[in-house]
């Protein structure tokens, strides 16, 4: 059995993690912890892989105690930047287990979100014009989301690998309507009581369009994908960081 604890287990993807390791054959609860619990309680003893989904501006602050810890960490929550990242693997080797840790971070873990990703990577070098639509639940405190930033970035690297010009714009003023500009490429948030998590691709050509989209329309779309990656941290996974679920998909 791999041991699980959860950290933000009260939030709405803590619960349905709570649920997921309580149903799996293979997973048993240990920990489950929310704001102001002291994360120092888990330890290797009673936690083999702790599953974080807490907000941004704290899961920077929960994942360098947690590696502190000596812990393998499934991280969903959103907000990572590179600063952020050199953070956790400079934490990773000066922590307890340089060699053995595992960090594993992944802006979405529903397979159509990862497909929708990898198959907007694909086609990029093929559309003189790309553009990235998020849309989510009105309760959701980042914009844009965390999936639309990697992508965007993931569409920026293929056009910039096959040396492509800028998508063309020729927008005089803007007050904010073109959405904020990734890595050249424009990723807009709508937030719409009714929805979930949903992502748009936009590719153009003259005369042509390619849409990618992604819809999970309910919070179960996440939990396999975290019980993929739980199993494979407590498996063959890599040690160190590891960022994104298409890692662990025969894509
Ligand atoms: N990777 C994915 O597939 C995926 C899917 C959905 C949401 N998310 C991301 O997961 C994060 C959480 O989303 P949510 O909808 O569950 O949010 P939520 O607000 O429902 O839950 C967050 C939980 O974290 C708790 N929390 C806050 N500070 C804490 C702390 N210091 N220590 C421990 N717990 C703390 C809160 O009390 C709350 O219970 C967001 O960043 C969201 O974008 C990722
Ligand atoms: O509900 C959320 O919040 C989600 N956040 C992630 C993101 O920002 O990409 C994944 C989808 C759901």
């Amino acid at each position: 059995m791999i041991k699980v604890s959860v950290v933000g287990a009260k939030g709405r993807m803590g619960s349905h993690v709570v649920e997921a390791v309580n149903n799996a054959q293979d997973t048993q609860l240990a920990l489950a912890l929310d704001a102001g619990d002291d994360l120092t309680a888990i330890t290797p003893d009673n936690t083999d892989v702790v599953v974080e989904f807490t907000v941004p501006s704290v899961s920077l602050n929960n994942v360098l105690t947690l590696i502190g810890q000596g812990v393998d960490i499934v991280v969903g929550t959103t907000g990572w930047t590179e600063e952020k990242l050199a953070q956790v693997k400079a934490a990773i080797a000066q922590g307890p287990r340089p060699e053995t840790q595992k960090v594993f971070i992944a802006p979405n873990f529903a397979i159509s979100a990862v497909l929708a990703d990898f198959f907007a990577v694909k086609a990029a070098k093929y559309f003189e014009s790309a553009e990235v639509i998020e849309l989510h639940h009105p309760t959701k405190v980042d914009a844009p989301s965390g999936t639309a930033i990697h992508t965007a970035h993931g569409i920026a690297e293929a056009r910039k690998a096959t040396g492509m010009a800028p998508v063309p714009d020729a927008t005089e003023t803007d007050g904010g309507s073109r959405g904020q500009v990734i890595d050249g490429i424009h990723v807009h948030a709508v937030r719409l009581r009714g929805l979930n998590a949903h992502e748009e691709v936009l590719f153009g050509n003259a005369g042509e369009q390619l849409t990618i989209r992604a819809d999970s329309f309910d919070r179960t779309s996440f939990m396999p994908g975290v019980l993929l990656a739980v199993r494979k941290l407590a498996g063959d996974a890599p040690a160190g960081l590891t960022v994104g679920l298409a890692n662990f998909l025969d894509l």
